[in-house]
């Protein structure tokens, strides 16, 4: 272990985003209704130009209005090569009341990014006496965006998530896919004649998952475009869950349950987790640090591992 020791990320139960745009308050109702953990109104890019004023409206109207529960509760603002991103901060932090929890973020590409919306945060909050700080969620979803994903996950002691965003990142990489997260067909490997998939999107989850842990910052999975395709949105999920995020995006209330069923650790994960502390309770107090748990090596490495799942398992039966 480096003399650094690792930050814990926020224990906030964190297993599905539900997004909808700021432009369709009809929804909103059934949004707060929902099983998502996170709410994501959004005055990005689910919002046409013409609606920008509307949605922002919409949306700072039912902050206040709406009983979201214990959801946490979040804004998309627009992108910072935007004209839209600053009236989106100050409006929303001037009129929008306090149960506001984060804003987020889109298409960060370093620290300085963060930076100037802190900046920017700072002043409405301080102006306006806001009690509350909000904290910050950003996305990853461009090449720049990937390349300084440490920076960005450094930059602020506000940033409590970070996601990865499919689809712009495979446009802003240049990727020869429509597609929005999933399989990608010609993405696989020969052998003895036969196509075995490979995954694109790995190698840009592990680094988000690996700035995040380094830094404290919470890992999600952003969005599964084909939401006709649930078993092919679970599979997405158990493979980002497997890398140690600890959530995933719905775009559509049917995604809720798949990503709240994947990031919740099932039973017969935490009974087994329990079982390895108590047999490594056991080797400790016969002054061994390994001992045999059915049929395989457990040793001081897996209580760490173990108390991961218990301690997501607890947080989020306490919620
Ligand atoms: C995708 C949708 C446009 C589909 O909407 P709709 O056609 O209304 O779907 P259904 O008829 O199947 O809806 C069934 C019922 O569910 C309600 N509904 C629909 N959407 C939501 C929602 N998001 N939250 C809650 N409830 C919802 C409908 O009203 C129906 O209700 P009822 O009639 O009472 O049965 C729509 O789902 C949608 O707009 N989704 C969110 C889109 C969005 O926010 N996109 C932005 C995030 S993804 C992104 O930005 C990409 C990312 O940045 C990247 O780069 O990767
Ligand atoms: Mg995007």
């Amino acid at each position: 272990m480096s003399f650094r020791i690792q930050p814990a990320a926020p224990a906030c139960p964190n297993r599905c985003q539900l997004f909808g745009p700021g432009s369709r308050p009809a929804i909103f109702e059934k949004m707060a209704a929902s099983a998502a953990d996170v709410i994501n109104l959004d005055l990005e890019d689910s919002v046409a130009p013409s609606d920008k004023d509307s949605a922002r409206a919409n949306v700072i109207q039912a902050i206040g209005d709406i009983d979201w529960g214990n959801k946490t509760l979040s804004v998309r603002i627009n992108g910072l090569d935007t004209p839209y991103w600053y009236r989106d901060v100050v409006d929303v932090l001037e009129q929008a009341g306090e149960r506001l929890d984060r804003i987020m973020i889109p298409k960060v590409g370093c620290a300085s990014d963060i930076y100037a919306v802190d900046a920017l945060a700072t002043a409405v909050e301080t102006a306006k006496g806001r009690a509350k700080k909000i904290r910050f969620e950003v996305i990853i979803e461009s090449a720049a965006g990937i390349a300084h994903v440490e920076e960005i996950a450094a930059a602020s002691p506000r940033l409590e998530a970070m996601s990865l965003g499919a689809a712009d990142f495979a446009a802003s990489m240049g990727m020869a896919t429509t597609g929005i997260g999933g399989t990608q067909e010609n993405y696989y490997m020969l052998r003895d004649g036969q196509k075995h998939w490979s995954d694109p999107w790995h190698w840009a989850q592990a680094a988000i998952v690996a700035a995040c842990r380094t830094h404290g910052v919470l890992p999600v999975d952003g969005p599964f475009g084909d939401f006709s395709d649930d078993e092919g949105y679970r599979a997405q999920a158990l493979r980002s869950a497997t890398l140690g995020m600890v959530g995933k995006w719905a775009i559509h209330p049917k995604q809720v349950s798949l990503a709240n069923e994947v990031f919740t650790p099932s039973e017969a994960a935490v009974t087994e987790a329990r079982e390895i502390l108590a047999a490594m309770e056991a080797a400790k107090a016969k002054g061994e640090g390994a001992t045999v748990y059915k049929g395989r090596l457990v040793d001081i490495a897996s209580i760490k591992q173990a108390e991961v799942i218990v301690r997501q398992a607890e947080m989020i039966a306490g919620q």
